[in-house]
This record gives structure tokens, sequence and C-alpha cells, in this order.
């Protein structure tokens, strides 16, 4: 059947003919696409939308172009929308709501919470590139919430696809039959249909709904509409909500009244309810994105002991940065531009900081390494703010000796987020470091470079197969501070960028961390202060010294510049003095060539930050502190 056949068949209902009281909850499923980056996810949905007629095709430019806009204001977390479509299928209309999940695993917390509202994934795997590490990843948060998973096998047009290894691949990684995998073309709709049904026939409805219950709903998704405020996306287990009930959010503790609700096309389309089993969006008075808690219970007003439908957990910040403006008297604009960002990314953690070379500026907690690059990116993008971004750091937990000193922190076991703050070591039991589970799929030519990478940056292999002939899948612990940096880009170049990594967070491990000072002349200089793993103090305090001695400026007495760890020196550079006074008597006989000279000596000195007697440019600390 032809992709057109396919879409004049699927056409079912115009969205002002939705009256939502008709569907069961037998007649829904929820469901999210997963998927490794690039391998077709967006077009899948795009496709899912035309085929049931939720988006014309005609109109499809036009979608595209407000999925950008609505991606912008969203941010990162929007891919594939959350859309409800209605499919006819063996002559009974079914509600389908295809629920967004952010694509990256950085993003794990909340993936687990969209895909608590679902009973149901399809993963996608491009028939050309294989199984990913991101595929691996997806799939264990899906597998691991005992979903139906429905494999699919995508851009099987492509002159290059082997679907057959490919297939090998899912039977070995996943345990696939290779005769359920469906294999199909979403660019050209080649047997997009069979996902429709597959949906149908291997997803079961929600589970535990009652309608006649009173409301209570899972909040999986939210963000910020500049006119209408808070627009959050829900789930309905049990009852019914219509405009003016009023709700109640159970870990925020606040009360609201629904000043609109209905169902995403995926734009909104307002209806006078929803009820038991239904996804859709509703719109009350919550100001900030702050009070839409991913993962937060809503129900009835009023209720009492309400079952939480997800277990809440708030996310938690992995990587730190400091953020400071280029320049200082940009800090306001900054300033805003943050707000503004944060008000739609609620997981990224803000605190003033202060550093005498850098001014004032912020440090910001992010889930993941991309969610840092994104955000960061997106801060240079859409707000023109220049910014120094530091070296991610990540938090550390240190347990405590002898009771004075828990009693003065208030517990046995602190976090500390900034070296900075670094506790001192005659205080400390133990320290420990995050690590995470990464997983590496490759192919198997660059197995020993990789090898040799991974052993480097303190990785502890877990496990490697091949998942074909030609593929491996390699699995590490790593502490996270290893690969904070640029782990991924030394990856993909010893691979030629056939290597992929992901990883997934996996607890804390005791380990010999200590913090690296920094001293110029011998006075600390907290903002380049570091924490590092034992082994590798020695090499990283040689290269810093280094970078310093290249960027600060001679002056006319000697600079030492030290890496010392607990009172021990264990790296130093010298920057020696400049001999005597070259350019005194340039200048001689312009005077006002010389007062403007002076002047711009003037501006220069104020970005100057003195320490030691020693005059350092802030380029010295952007330089040294910069990614
Ligand atoms: N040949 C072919 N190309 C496809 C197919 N499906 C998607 N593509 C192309 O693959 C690229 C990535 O597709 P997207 O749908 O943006 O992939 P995605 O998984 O949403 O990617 P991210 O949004 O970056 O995670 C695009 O250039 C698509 O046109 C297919 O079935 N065949």
């Amino acid at each position: 059947m032809s992709f057109q056949q396919n879409f004049r068949h699927y056409s079912s209902k115009s969205k002002s003919e939705i009256d939502l009281t008709l569907f069961p909850v037998e007649r829904i499923r929820n469901f999210s696409i997963i998927a490794h980056i690039d391998h077709g996810k967006s077009t899948l949905a795009d496709r899912l939308l035309e085929l049931t007629g939720t988006i014309s095709k005609g109109g499809h430019e036009a979608q595209m172009l407000d999925r950008l806009q609505v991606e912008r204001e969203r941010g990162i977390t929007v891919k594939a929308q959350t859309a409800t479509l209605v499919y006819n299928y063996q002559g009974n209309d079914y509600l389908l709501n295809l629920i967004d999940t952010p694509g990256h695993v950085d993003f794990s917390f909340e993936v687990s919470r969209s895909l608590a509202a679902c009973q149901g994934v399809i993963l996608l795997v491009d028939a050309n590139q294989g199984v990913q590490a991101q595929t691996v990843a997806n799939f264990f948060l899906a597998f691991s919430q005992n979903l139906a998973i429905v494999p699919v096998m995508n851009k099987i047009d492509l002159k290059n696809a082997d679907p057959e290894s490919v297939a090998i691949q899912m039977k070995n990684v996943f345990e696939f039959e290779p005769k359920n995998i469906l294999r199909i073309s979403a660019k050209t709709g080649l047997n997009v249909d069979a996902v429709l049904q597959s949906i149908v026939e291997r997803i079961p409805p929600p589970k535990h709904c009652n309608i006649n219950k009173p409301f209570r709903a899972l909040l999986f998704d939210s963000w910020y509409d500049r006119y209408r405020g808070v627009i959050a996306v829900i789930a309905v287990i049990d009852g019914i909500i219509r405009n003016g009930d009023a709700i109640s959010a159970k870990h925020t503790g606040k009360s609201y009244e629904i000043k609109d609700l209905g169902i995403l096309q995926p734009n909104e389309v307002s209806l006078s309810c929803l009820q038991a089993g239904q996804v859709g969006y509703v719109v009350c008075n919550m100001r900030s994105s702050n009070e839409a808690k991913v993962g937060d219970t809503l129900f009835k007003k009023g209720l009492t002991n309400v079952e939480e439908v997800a277990s809440f957990r708030q996310s938690k910040p992995m990587v730190f940065a400091g953020v400071y403006p280029m320049d200082q008297s940009e800090t306001a604009a900054l300033r805003s531009a943050l707000d503004k960002l944060t008000l739609n990314d609620s997981s990224v953690t803000v605190a003033k900081e202060s550093s005498a070379a850098l001014g004032q500026g912020w440090r910001l907690g992010f889930l993941g390494l991309l969610h840092m690059e994104v955000f960061n990116q997106r801060l240079e993008q859409e707000y023109g703010a220049e910014v120094i971004v530091t070296v991610p750091s990540v938090p550390y937990k240190s347990e405590l000796l002898g009771e004075k000193n828990i009693k003065l922190y208030g517990a046995r076991d602190i976090i500390v987020n900034n070296p900075a703050q670094f506790p001192d070591i005659s205080i400390i039991e133990q320290f420990f470091e995050p690590m995470v589970l990464g997983t590496i799929i490759t192919p198997d030519v660059y197995f020993g470079p990789i090898m040799s990478l991974a052993l480097d940056r303190r990785g502890v292999q877990i496990d490697s197969k091949n998942i074909d002939n030609s593929r491996i899948m390699m699995q590490f612990r790593f502490p996270l501070n290893e690969i904070a940096v640029d782990f991924y880009d030394a990856l993909k170049s010893l691979s030629s960028g056939y290597a992929s990594f992901d990883y997934e967070e996996d607890g804390f491990q005791e380990s010999d961390i200590v913090k690296l000072n920094l001293m110029l002349n011998g006075e600390i200089v907290e903002e380049l202060c570091t924490v590092v793993h034992v082994s590798k103090a020695r090499k990283y305090g040689k290269e810093i010294c280094l970078r310093l001695a290249e960027t600060i400026p001679r002056q006319m007495f000697q600079v030492a510049i030290q890496a010392v760890i607990g009172g021990k020196v264990v790296a130093r550079e010298n920057v020696a003095a400049l001999r005597k006074d070259v350019t005194a008597k340039c200048y001689g006989g312009d005077i006002s060539r010389k007062m403007k000279l002076l002047k711009r000596q003037a501006e220069g000195k104020k970005r100057m930050k003195s320490i030691a007697n020693i005059e350092i440019p802030r380029e010295t600390f952007i330089k040294v502190l910069k990614r």
C-alpha cells in the first residue's frame, strides 16, 4: 500500500469532533518512542501524526515551524511532542497518546517520569547505524519499568541499510526475535501503519485506572507560557477533571483552580473534561515551573491519604560549573537571561557565587554533561550572553570525623559542590566520589585504543561482548569526574566518530581524592583550586602551573607558581622578573600621547586582580579556568 493510500485510509477524525467520553480505558494506549539521537524519532512521530490525520501532510511545513518555535520556548526536552492521535483499528476508534520523553539519559530521571505515564514504548533503531549506546540506556530504563517494548528498525530505505546484521544485534543485546522486529521507513512512510497496529495489539491499556474514583493524575511534563503561565501535562489515573475544579499537588502541597484543559495535537485543543486513562494538559494558576514538579501527583482538593502515582524524587544536579559574565557590566543582563532560562528548566539549580577574580557570578548545577552543554548554548544563542563557564566539577561526598564536627555540620555525610568549600582533610573520615555506568558501542577495530582511554580515565571494565560480527559493546564503571570534561571528544576522535557513549548514575564510591591548591608567591588562589584523584594530582598540577606560567605577564619580581597538596608542593613553575623598565623612555616627547597611553593603562589595570602583589589580568583566569 502506498503512503498516500495509507494516509487517506487512516485520516479519521477532525479535531473538533473528538469526544473523549467515548474512549473507555480499554481503548486508550499511552506510549513513547525511544531512540538514539538521529535514528528518526521526530520523523516517525510526524508520520504517525499524519497517518492518523492529526496534522495534515500539506500543513507539514507550518507544523515544523511551530515545533521549532515551541522547541525554543520549551528547550531541550522537546523532540517529539506529546500528542493525542485517534486511530481506527478493526472498526473501533482508539485514542493513542504519544508521550514525549527527553531524548537523552542525562535526563533519565525525567525520562523515567514520562515513562511512568506509559504502558509501552517503541524502541527505534537505525537500520544502518544499528544499536547504539543510547539505545541500550533507553532500553533498560523502559525494561526496568516493565513496559511493553515494540522493536522497530527504521531507515530500511537507505542503500547502506543492513537489516540482517541489525536484527542480530537487537537479538544479542535485547533478546528480540527477528520476526517480531518491524522494518519501516519513517521517511517514505513504508510500513508505518504496522507501527500503529502494533501499538494497539502489543501495548496494554492504562492500568489501575478507575473513572468512578475521585480525580488523581501524574504530572509528567510542563512548560512555561509567557501569557498563560505553567502548562502542565498530566496522565489521568482516576476520575474526571473539568474546568473550574479545585486540585492540589501532593509534593508542593499547593492548591489550584483549573482554568483550561484539553489534549495536545500537538497544539492545545481545549476540551470540557479529561477522564481516567487519558493524557492532556491543564492550565491552572501555577506561576513558575518550579511549582510543576515532574513526577508529582495531582488530586481532587480535599482528598486525604492520596496514593502517589509514581514515587516522587527531586532530580539532583550532578555537574556544576561557575558562570560569569565576560564583562562585569553585563551582570544584570546575564541575571535576567538565567532567570528566563531556569523558568523553563527547573532542573537547573542556581546559587550566587562571587570570585575575586571573575566578579559576581553564579554556580549552576546540571543533571549531566549534555544538559550543561545545551543550557550554555542556549544562554549564548538565545540571550546573546557572553559568558565564562568554568571547568565543571562534580559533587563529592565527605564522611565527617568526630561527633563535634558532625554536630557542627548537621550531618555525618556532607556533599560539596564547589572545590573552594572542600573541607579540611583533618576532619574527614573518608571521601566518596560519584560514579557512572558507561556503555560504549564501537566497531571492534577500535577496541584497543578505547580500552586504553577508559583505563586512563580510571574506568573499571564490567562487561564486553560482541553484538554482531564486527561490533562490540563495552561497559565500564567510571568516576563521573573523569568523563566530565573531554571524554566524549576523545572517544569520538580515536574511533573516527564511530563509537557511541552513554552513561547512567551509579552511586558513590570511596575514593582517594585531594584538594589541589594553586599558590602564587605563597598565597592560595581559591578560584584555581580543584579536587582531583591522588593518582592524577601531580600531572594536573604540572599542567595548570605551565598554563599559568604562559599567561601571567612578567612582573618586576619573580613569580613562583606552585601546585600544593596538604602543604606538599607537587609542581612548580617560575615567571622570571623583568630586568628593567623598557618602556620608560619610549614616549618622552609627546605629552598628549603619553596621557592617552597612561589612561589606557589605568583602564587595563582595573581589569587586573592583584594577588600577592602580582597583577594578573582577567584573561589569565579565563584561560586557565575555561573549559
Ligand atoms: N533515509 C531515511 N532517512 C530518515 C528516515 N527517518 C529519518 N530519517 C532522517 O534521519 C535524520 C534524523 O531524523 P530525526 O527524525 O530528526 O531523528 P531524531 O531521532 O528525532 O533525532 P534527534 O531529534 O536529533 O534525536 C533526518 O535527516 C531524517 O530525515 C528514514 O526512514 N529513512
